[in-house]
Order: structure tokens, then sequence, then C-alpha cells
């Protein structure tokens, strides 16, 4: 098979972004979040710092989103029938999004709540 220019392959990628946020309600979810923090990042002055890392996690939180809707597609395509095996695929992928989610939320509660306080 012949190798797509680069120019494709982004193509390509935001596609499948693009599509994950058409499809995913959960996606939709971690970017209305995402704008949120933003929002609060600039009226608390976030350090350069607090902004690397509130980025760090957004880019994880909506990675492995990314990589959990690939998962469910796969599976979907692999079987329609009930089986221990697709359930374990899509449950842990899922388990995967919400252990990022939930390390963010602690993450910027540590971020923002002493920023209140002050
Ligand atoms: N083929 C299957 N065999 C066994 N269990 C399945 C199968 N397909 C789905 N499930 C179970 O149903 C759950 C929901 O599956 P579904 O494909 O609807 O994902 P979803 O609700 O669209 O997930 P998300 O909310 O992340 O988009 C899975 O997490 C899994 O526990």
């Amino acid at each position: 098979m012949h190798k797509d220019p680069f120019y494709k392959s982004l193509g390509y990628a935001i596609s499948g972004i693009i599509h994950c946020i058409q499809k995913e309600r959960n996606i939709k979810i971690h970017f209305l979040f995402m704008f949120l923090v933003v929002i609060c990042g600039f009226i608390f002055h976030l350090s350069v710092m607090e902004w690397f890392i509130c980025i760090l996690l957004f880019a994880l939180v909506i990675s492995l989103e990314l990589v959990n809707t690939a998962i469910e597609a796969v599976v979907d395509l692999c079987t329609h029938e009930i089986h221990p095996l697709a359930k374990t695929a899509k449950d842990t992928a899922a388990g995967a999004v919400l252990v990022s989610a939930m390390a963010s939320v602690i993450v910027g509660l540590m971020i923002f709540i002493p920023k209140l306080f002050n």
C-alpha cells in the first residue's frame, strides 16, 4: 500500500476527531469542561506551569476518549453478539477514560481551590 502524504494523514486524524465529537456525548462533556477550565484559568491568572498541567490533562482525557471510541468501533466491527471479551474491551477502555477524568478533576481542584480562598 502506498503511503499518504503528510497533509492527507493529518486530514484523516482531524476527521477522526470531528467524527468523535459528532457521535460521542462524553467528548462533548469533556470539551465543555475544558472550555470552563480555560475561562477560570484566565479569571484566576494561572501560572505557566499550571497552564502546562491543564493542557497536558486536556490532551490526556481527549486522547483516551478518542482511543475509547476507536476500541468501541473495532469491537462492533468484530461482533454484534454478546461476548465477555467484547465487554472487557469496551469496559476497560471506558475505565481508562474514567481514571484520567478523575485524576484531572482532582488536579483541577488542587489548582483552583487555593485560588478561590486567596
Ligand atoms: N458485544 C458486546 N458484548 C458484551 N457486552 C457489550 C457488548 N457491546 C457492549 N457491551 C456492554 O455495553 C456497554 C455499552 O456499550 P456501547 O457500545 O453502547 O458503548 P457506549 O455506551 O456507546 O459507550 P460510550 O458511552 O463510551 O460511548 C459496554 O461498556 C459493555 O459493558
